[in-house]
């Protein structure tokens, strides 16, 4: 059984739909990628898995179980964590501040669970005093990360991080997520627009267009620009 299944998923604002018809699934320990132009349902299928956002058909199924009656805080306990678009750190709470509400839910001495996300997060051991609104969108995106990696997710979803995030920074988030997948038991699914970083991460990719998601992009047309923009709903 995969750990995240969803199938048949739908979701509206109000009587305007968003997502017709998503489908795929996401196995222990994978990085799933998800592929979309701007406006194709991205947010909206993470916020609808983390339980933010009403669906209105289908099923989602975590680690075995029905989550669709859940809370967020209730998903949250069952170890999925997001990482909204936008980063939502709080801009005037230093790092240190900023983890410790990450980290707050936790029981017994939090110390060494910080400890062992700032291994991960060599630039944010650094900032630890820097209020968080004074941070370069990539350091935010950085203690974004490592925020919600203080609840030790199962499975975190991650909203367009390289999004408006210098190219060094974005190398760095990469090589972040890839020493994380290595040393840890965790499953990623990403949603971005961003080819190269999504390859390069992904075990599998996925391809959402106008709120449909239903096909995997095969590993050996991801190099090939003409089938990626078809599978983006770009058809020549
Ligand atoms: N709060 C909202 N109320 C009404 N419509 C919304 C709302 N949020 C998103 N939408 C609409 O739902 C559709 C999907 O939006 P969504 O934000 O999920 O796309 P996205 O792929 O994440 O886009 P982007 O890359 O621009 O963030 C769009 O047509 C958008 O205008």
């Amino acid at each position: 059984m995969s750990l995240l299944e969803v199938r048949g998923l739908k979701a509206s604002y109000g009587v305007v739909p968003a997502l017709h018809r998503v489908d795929f699934r996401a196995e222990a320990g994978e990085v799933v990628g998800i592929l979309g132009h701007n406006g194709m349902g991205k947010t909206t299928l993470l916020r609808a898995i983390m339980g933010y956002v009403k669906v209105t058909g289908g099923e989602i199924s975590f680690d075995g179980a029905d989550i669709r009656g859940l809370s967020v805080n209730a998903r949250a306990r069952a170890g999925l964590g997001l990482v909204p678009q936008g980063r939502e750190i709080f801009p005037n709470l230093s790092v240190e501040d900023n983890l410790m509400v990450g980290i707050a839910t936790q029981k017994g001495d939090t110390g060494p669970i910080i400890a062992e996300i700032l291994e991960l997060f060599p630039r944010l051991k650094r900032l630890l005093d820097r209020r968080g609104g004074a941070l370069s969108g990539g350091e935010q995106q950085l203690l974004a990360l490592a925020r919600c990696l203080c609840r030790r997710p199962k499975l975190m979803l991650l909203d367009e991080p390289t999004e408006g995030i210098q190219p060094s920074i974005i190398d760095e988030i990469s090589d972040t997520l890839k020493v994380l997948t290595a040393r840890q038991d965790i499953t990623i699914v990403l949603v971005e627009q961003n080819l190269d970083f999504i390859t390069g991460l992904s075990d599998r990719v996925y391809a959402i267009a106008n709120g449909v998601l239903d096909s995997e992009i095969p590993r050996d047309r991801l190099t090939d620009p003409q089938a990626v923009s078809e599978f983006m709903g770009f058809a020549a």
